[in-house]
């Protein structure tokens, strides 16, 4: 850090802080991100596959790469400073004053276009939240935060990327299916939603309440103000079954709402059109610029993981895995071991958990596991990056949860996604995903049970 002044911490995340700065040798001020590299070797690629992304993404709606290098045991990934804070931050100022439709569609339109980018790069965010959405000086929006799409393989470490960030995670991940373009899409609906209310549309203060609304895809409607095309467009990109949302390509380019979209953008109108590959000689680049060999490896497997186009199909039925256990409330016992027994027994679902047996994870660990882990959980209160704590470490409370949330898990006068009752459409769309579940219920495990 000899070439840099820090002239404050921003903050502390899940893998690290932030730090302001200012280089030496240069006018513009960079946030550095300081991330202690793990003892192992998988862990240190890891770690330093959230530089190669980042660097990999050149557009104005990314947060600009500026370099990165590794001192005492810490990488340090230099980036562009954005003076307008986090979206999650220019929310809360807001109080109770609605944005205009302007400033939605503005904002979510750039949010569209780096997504986009970043897809088209055959990369998926897994993280894409308003607190990881920034804003710089002059109103431009950027997505920040690369640290999820690089977390993989460790049990802790494929918890955390595979969940995300709860309020934010999709019914097929909640269901144990791969996380896809399609997931990005669901947590970007999830973003426009509190564009459009100030509120989150899943808010909740127990897991149990969470999950059944994620997979239900129960949220109140949007104020009735705001123009149709809106409406649709959240109602599609919160369907319950990836198949039925659209991708980025689809919101940019031939929804409802491409129209307004495309009129907040006008110059980067021909980047809808263009699609970017991975090249290897990008790995390369950065690789040598970490000065780090290894990175030519850990990026010719993220490659490898995006090559295969096979498309797999969904299974025909809605998330009911989780949904019918859940729904099935009175199951629910606070004593994790007799919840498992009576779900057995007596639930109503549980037959057809144990016929159905469609989905290759819940064969070998059925919901009720998931759900013992949940009761034994709570969230942190500063929603970072899916943070769990055991019990009695404080409420459970999401990022834009008021004082009057709902404290009930019944029902409630809200929209819900019936579709996911529907046979399904046509899932052309729904164009990559991760190539195998990974099994985060081990991590999410380790992390609850863990003294
Ligand atoms: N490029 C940036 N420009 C301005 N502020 C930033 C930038 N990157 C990060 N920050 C701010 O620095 C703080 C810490 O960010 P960081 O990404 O390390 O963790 P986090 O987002 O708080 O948590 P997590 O990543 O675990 O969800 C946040 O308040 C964030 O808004």
């Amino acid at each position: 850090m000899d070439g840099f002044s820090v002239l404050k911490l921003l903050g502390q995340g899940a893998f690290g802080r932030a730090l302001l700065v200012q280089p030496k040798n240069s006018e513009e001020k960079c946030v550095v991100k300081e991330i202690a590299l793990p003892k192992t070797r998988a862990g240190v690629d890891r770690s330093r596959r959230e530089a190669v992304l980042l660097a990999r993404m050149q557009h104005p709606n990314i947060v600009a790469f500026r370099d990165a290098f590794e001192a005492d045991g810490s990488l340090y990934i230099v980036m562009e400073f954005c003076g307008g804070g986090d979206l999650l931050h220019r929310i809360r100022q807001q109080k109770n004053v609605l944005f205009t439709e302007d400033v939605i569609l503005k904002w979510f339109s750039q949010m569209c276009a780096g997504t986009l980018h970043v897809h088209d790069k055959r990369v998926l965010h897994r993280d894409l939240k308003s607190k990881n959405v920034f804003l710089t000086d002059n109103g431009t929006v950027k997505l920040g935060d690369f640290g999820s799409a690089c977390v993989l393989n460790s049990a802790e470490g494929v918890a955390k990327s595979y969940v995300g960030t709860p309020y934010y995670v999709s019914p097929e991940v909640w269901d144990n299916k791969p996380y896809n373009n399609k997931s990005d899409v669901w947590s970007l609906g999830c973003v426009l939603y509190e564009l459009c209310t100030l509120r989150h549309p899943f808010q909740a203060r127990s897991w149990k309440s969470l999950i059944l609304k994620v997979c239900r895809g129960s949220y109140d409607p949007l104020p009735q103000n705001l123009p149709y095309e809106l409406h649709h467009l959240v109602k599609n990109m919160l369907k319950t079954n990836p198949r039925d949302r659209p991708s980025v390509r689809t919101i940019l380019s031939s929804h409802r709402v491409s129209r307004l979209l495309r009129k907040h953008l006008p110059s980067q109108g021909s980047e809808v059109e263009r699609r970017g590959r991975w090249r290897r000689q990008e790995g390369e680049a950065v690789s040598s610029f970490l000065g780090q060999k290894s990175l030519v490896v850990t990026t010719s497997s993220v490659e490898g993981m995006f090559q295969d186009d096979r498309r797999r199909r969904w299974s025909p039925g809605p998330p009911d895995t989780v949904l019918g256990v859940l729904g099935n409330a009175q199951v629910i016992s606070s004593n994790s071991t007799t919840f498992s027994g009576e779900s057995t027994s007596e639930g109503g679902d549980a037959p057809e958990l144990q016929q159905g047996r469609r989905r290759k994870r819940w064969d070998r660990d059925p919901p009720e596991r998931l759900l013992s882990l949940l009761e034994k959980a709570q969230l942190s209160t500063s929603f970072r990056t899916y943070t769990i704590h055991r019990p009695g470490t404080g409420p459970f409370v999401g990022p834009l949860s008021g004082e009057n949330d709902d404290v009930v898990d019944g029902p409630e006068d809200v929209v819900t996604d019936e579709s996911r009752l529907d046979p399904r459409s046509d899932d052309d769309d729904t164009d990559f995903e991760e190539d195998a579940p990974l099994d985060w219920l081990d991590g999410l495990e380790k992390i609850a049970m863990d003294p």
